[in-house]
């Protein structure tokens, strides 16, 4: 078991678990918190790098540095370490059962058949598996990360566990039953809000239901020796008494995600954001035409500018004008951000601009308050970079200086309450700052 494992358990004092009919419990506030608050840290239990971030990151405790600045693992030459130090822990938690075999695990034909999805899962069955077989039993039975992992809920689907790499003493009954806890209490780990590994955090999975409309969110942080930290922060005030739910994926796949719930975590979603969607039922494409298309664009922009709460977070589908259904279509997300990518680069900083603001207007609509996927970029920060691009390449308007002081002040705010995430660098938040003083000079 990682000596390193810490849950902070007394920020869980701050919420409670209540019995539920459907998906067995969720957890309620003790509490106020206000946006920003804390509400539960939680370092992983086990972690598996994405192959891409292989020799980029520590394998143990996933800090970033230049390309061939980590020492390799001697013993399998496959896994890479800051130091003696990260490469220790990380050899008592489990990679000594795993390194003699890792390579002859991975190049066999059996594991190469696998999807890479599965692959992902494969390894971190095997890490899970090297980790309980470096303590001994009784240490094992005991230990809190454990006993809550075999407490999660499986998944729906009843597959076997793939083939995993350690010698062990465990039945293929008992792994599987491992397995089936993976596909719904899986994290994506995030730096920037860029995935670049998967993990385990049996605590939250615990705690935290699904909704397309949360309150809360899931950051990372990346600590020098120690294993990746989950924190989970209010997007809003929250009240004594609420719920607390994450999004377990992105809510903009507002057509496939039902699918998703269904398949992967086994539940029909009733938060406000589904129940709209289910009562607009036939989601159409949006027109190809683009004068037709420009118009639904108009017509979004000017409804999410005077609808005050976004009827996805109330629930309430009579405030959602029927001319505005294909806009749920997942293809309008994508034509509007190849429009604005497109535009952008090549310069059409009108167009690229008319663009992101419709994105922005969907974003508004779909997402709760503080999502950092409209803050991260695309909708703000990249709005901002292509305002400050019209600015200096062309004779621009003071709109459009009003425009990117806008966009970059709404992103401060929303990157402020998630707070620094991932990696050491600043990431968005220097990018912000840089374009706050720039801004600065059209005051
Ligand atoms: C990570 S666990 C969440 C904690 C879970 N409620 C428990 O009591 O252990 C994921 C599982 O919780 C249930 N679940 C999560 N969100 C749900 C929701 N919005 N509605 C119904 N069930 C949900 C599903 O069974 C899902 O596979």
């Amino acid at each position: 078991m990682p000596s390193d494992y810490q849950s902070n358990i007394d920020l869980a004092e701050n919420v409670s678990l209540d019995p539920l009919a459907v998906g067995r419990s969720r957890c309620m506030a003790n509490i106020a918190f206000s946006a920003g608050s804390i509400i539960l840290s939680n370092s992983s239990f086990i972690d598996i790098l994405l192959p891409s971030e292989k020799g980029h990151r520590c394998d143990h405790c996933h800090n970033l540095s230049g390309i061939g600045s980590l020492k390799r693992c001697t013993g399998c030459a496959s896994f890479y370490y800051c130091d003696h130090t990260c490469q220790s822990k990380h050899w008592k938690s489990g990679h000594r059962k795993i390194c003699k075999l890792y390579n002859t695990y991975i190049s066999a034909a059996s594991f190469q058949a696998l999807e890479e999805h599965k692959k992902m899962d494969a390894l971190l069955l095997s890490s899970l598996i090297a980790h309980l077989s470096s303590v001994d039993a009784k240490e094992r039975d005991e230990n809190t990360a454990f006993l809550t992992f075999q407490s999660l809920l499986p998944g729906p689907m009843t597959t076997s566990a793939p083939p995993i790499c350690p010698k062990h003493s465990f039945t293929a009954g008992v792994i599987d039953g491992f397995y089936s806890r993976f596909e719904n209490n899986n994290f994506s780990i995030h730096s920037h809000f860029n995935t670049y590994a998967h993990g385990i955090f049996p605590i939250a999975s615990r705690l935290f239901n699904h909704s397309c409309m949360p309150n809360a969110a899931v950051k990372f942080i990346i600590q020098v020796h120690k294993p990746v930290k989950l924190e989970i922060v209010a997007l809003r005030a929250i009240s004594k008494g609420d719920e607390i739910c994450i999004p377990y994926i992105d809510p903009a796949l507002l057509q496939t995600r039902t699918t998703i719930f269904d398949l992967t975590y086994g539940f029909t979603c009733s938060c406000p954001s589904c129940n709209v969607i289910r009562k607009v039922g036939f989601i159409p494409e949006p027109p190809k035409e683009p004068v037709r298309f420009q118009a639904v664009c108009e017509r979004l922009r000017e409804f999410v500018g005077v609808m005050g709460l976004s009827p996805f977070l109330t629930g309430d589908d009579s405030l959602f004008p029927t001319e505005l259904t294909c806009v749920l279509h997942e293809s309008f997300i994508s034509t509007l951000s190849e429009q604005f990518s497109a535009a952008s680069h090549d310069g059409r900083y009108d167009v690229a601009l008319e663009s992101s603001s419709s994105l922005f207007a969907l974003y508004q609509l779909i997402y709760p308050l503080n999502y950092p996927q409209i803050g991260k970029c695309l909708h703000l920060l990249e709005k901002a970079k292509t305002c400050w691009n019209h600015i200096v390449r062309s004779t621009s308007t003071m709109e459009v200086a009003a425009e990117l002081k806008n966009s970059v002040v709404a992103a401060k705010q929303i990157l402020t309450v998630i707070g620094h995430e991932g990696d050491h660098d600043d990431g968005p938040l220097a990018e912000i700052e840089t374009l706050l003083l720039e801004v600065e000079t059209y005051d």
